[in-house]
């Protein structure tokens, strides 16, 4: 159930009863939240009775309760202890650093709003829209609360975010229009030291961001320009390196959004990128659909917007706008520029930003090409079996892949990253290792890695016929019958064969991915 979605070929009612009874899910994790069960739980676990102890619970009730969120597999069970599984204790223990609790609490306080649905249905827009008296302090709670609960989700996103722009040079001025508590622009600043940002929010929220950004290490670098958004923007024209609309989209109407788009473009710099981030119908329509609605029950004039009739808006003010790029989570990104040369420099395609993350581990370079690209001819497996004093060896074993058997595997696969480092060669191989992992999380369930040389792993092979570490040991490219020499050449690379000792020497491997 990673997004609840109706499959048309199920026969019976299952999908509405699971429907039906989301609130039984939702209340679960809110009541576990709000009593700080998983908090209570880290390290170690505890048993029920000790559970029970401290957070004054009926012991027979809490264990029915402690057995459903293993179900929901938000605990486990060893022994008599209850414990958190990795996504509890990830995102549900108060202080961790991606902590979503406060965001999950906020979720329920609009429950009550989502009740009135119909009333909302009947009247046109959102009921009850009067609020109580509400006195400063009271403000300020709700204030922070918010925040607070914004700032869970933005932390988690500019993870995703940020890869998009891995390999841009990006310096300057930021400005962050809504920004909360600044966790997006926050991870632009951590991770590029020449940027600096402007924060424009409402005054009270602007107070609470910098409390929480006094923290950080890059306090200083941050301005706070306390404003009406749907006001002229108190900063100069022209000026930013990088506009960043965060979730904000969602929250006016059409003709709201077409003023704010306007100043944002007015914003940019010549070179300057206008980053927007929010749900879309076109990702995730369902979840889309839902907090569409949500927008409905809870806001005045909220919704969720087709990307292509944002990007329609974007170009019609004279920028250059990327397809809608999505997030692994609910939400995408648009990334408009003046000049298209500056969006060429993004990291757009799924291949390319897994490139530049197996690059940043420590090799020289990582290109992705395609797999017909890899030179497989007759000769090469000549040369491994004739000429080469490793052949035979049981780190290089005979039974290798002949060039035939290459070239049919070579058939499963479009594409391939060209890996190029340097010896020592079991370091070498280790990071090949590394990068077929990475590739294979980034979802590449296929990736498969041939090296340099014969397998360098253990300090001493096993011997005849047994590989001590046969979950690691990969294929020589040569051994397999590739022209590596040709290959490199093809890609763009240089290799040349070594003269004298002491000569440098590259090693390659290729890294096939689907
Ligand atoms: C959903 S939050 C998004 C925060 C942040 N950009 C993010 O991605 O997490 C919306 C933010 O916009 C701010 N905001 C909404 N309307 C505003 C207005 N008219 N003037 C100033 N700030 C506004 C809110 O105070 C809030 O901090």
């Amino acid at each position: 159930m990673r997004y609840l979605k109706h499959d048309p070929q199920e026969k019976g009612p299952q999908y509405l009863e699971e429907l039906a009874t989301g609130y039984w899910y939702s209340e679960a994790l809110f009541t576990a939240v709000e009593l700080g069960l998983f908090t209570l739980l880290e390290p170690g676990g505890k048993t029920t009775e000790e559970i029970s102890g401290e957070l004054d619970l009926n012991p027979e009730g809490l264990e029915r309760f402690l057995q459903t969120l293993c179900a929901l597999g938000l605990l486990g069970r060893h022994g008599g202890l209850y414990f958190n599984t990795k996504i509890s204790s990830g995102f549900l223990v108060r202080n961790a650093d991606n902590y979503q609790g406060d965001s999950i609490l906020w979720r329920k306080k609009l429950f009550s709003n989502w009740r009135s649905l119909g009333s909302c249905l009947r009247k046109g827009g959102r009921v009850n829209f009067t609020r109580r008296e509400e006195g400063p302090e009271d403000l300020i709670r709700r204030t922070r609360q918010y925040s607070r609960a914004m700032d869970c989700v933005a932390g988690t996103k500019i993870k995703e975010i940020l890869p998009f722009f891995t390999g841009v040079v990006l310096s300057g001025a930021v400005l962050d229009v809504g920004s909360g508590t600044g966790a997006v622009s926050a991870g632009f600043l951590e991770h590029f030291p020449g940027l600096r940002a402007t924060l424009l929010d409402l005054p009270e929220v602007l107070d609470y961001a910098a409390e929480l950004l006094r923290e950080k290490e890059y306090h200083d670098r941050f301005d706070y320009c306390p404003a009406n958004i749907l006001e002229p923007w108190p900063v100069k024209e022209e000026r930013f390196d990088l506009v960043i609309l965060s979730n904000i989209v969602h929250a006016y109407s059409e003709r709201e959004i077409l003023q704010l788009l306007d100043r944002a473009a007015e914003c940019l710099q010549r070179d300057g990128f206008l980053l927007l981030h929010d749900f879309f119908f076109e990702h995730c329509p369902e979840k889309a659909a839902l907090f569409d609605l949500n927008m409905f029950v809870n806001t005045f004039n909220g919704r969720v917007y087709p990307a292509k009739w944002l990007q329609g808006q974007l170009v019609s003010r004279g920028l250059y706008v990327t397809e809608l790029l999505p997030l692994e989570s609910d939400t995408a990104l648009l990334i408009a520029a003046k000049r298209p040369e500056r969006l060429q420099s993004l990291c757009l395609e799924q291949k390319s930003r897994l490139a530049f993350r197996i690059k940043s581990m420590g090799f020289h370079n990582v290109l992705p090409i395609p797999a017909e690209m890899v030179h497989i001819p007759e000769w090469a497996g000549l040369r491994c079996r004739f000429g080469c004093g490793n052949y035979g060896r049981p780190h290089c074993r005979p039974d290798s892949l002949t060039p035939e058997k290459t070239r049919k595997m070579l058939r499963d696969y479009s594409h391939c990253l060209l890996l190029e480092g340097a010896p020592p060669t079991g370091d070498f191989q280790r990071l090949v290792l590394r990068a077929e992992k990475e590739a294979f999380k980034a979802g590449f369930y296929k990736a498969f890695a041939l090296w340099a040389g014969p397998c360098d792993l253990c300090h001493s092979c096993a011997g005849e016929g047994s590989c001590r570490n046969p979950k690691d040991s990969r294929p020589s490219m040569e051994g397999s019958g590739i022209d590596v020499f040709e290959t490199v050449k093809r890609a763009g690379l240089t290799l040349r064969t070594l003269s004298a000792r002491g000569d440098f020497i590259k090693y390659f491997g290729i890294l096939l991915l689907e």
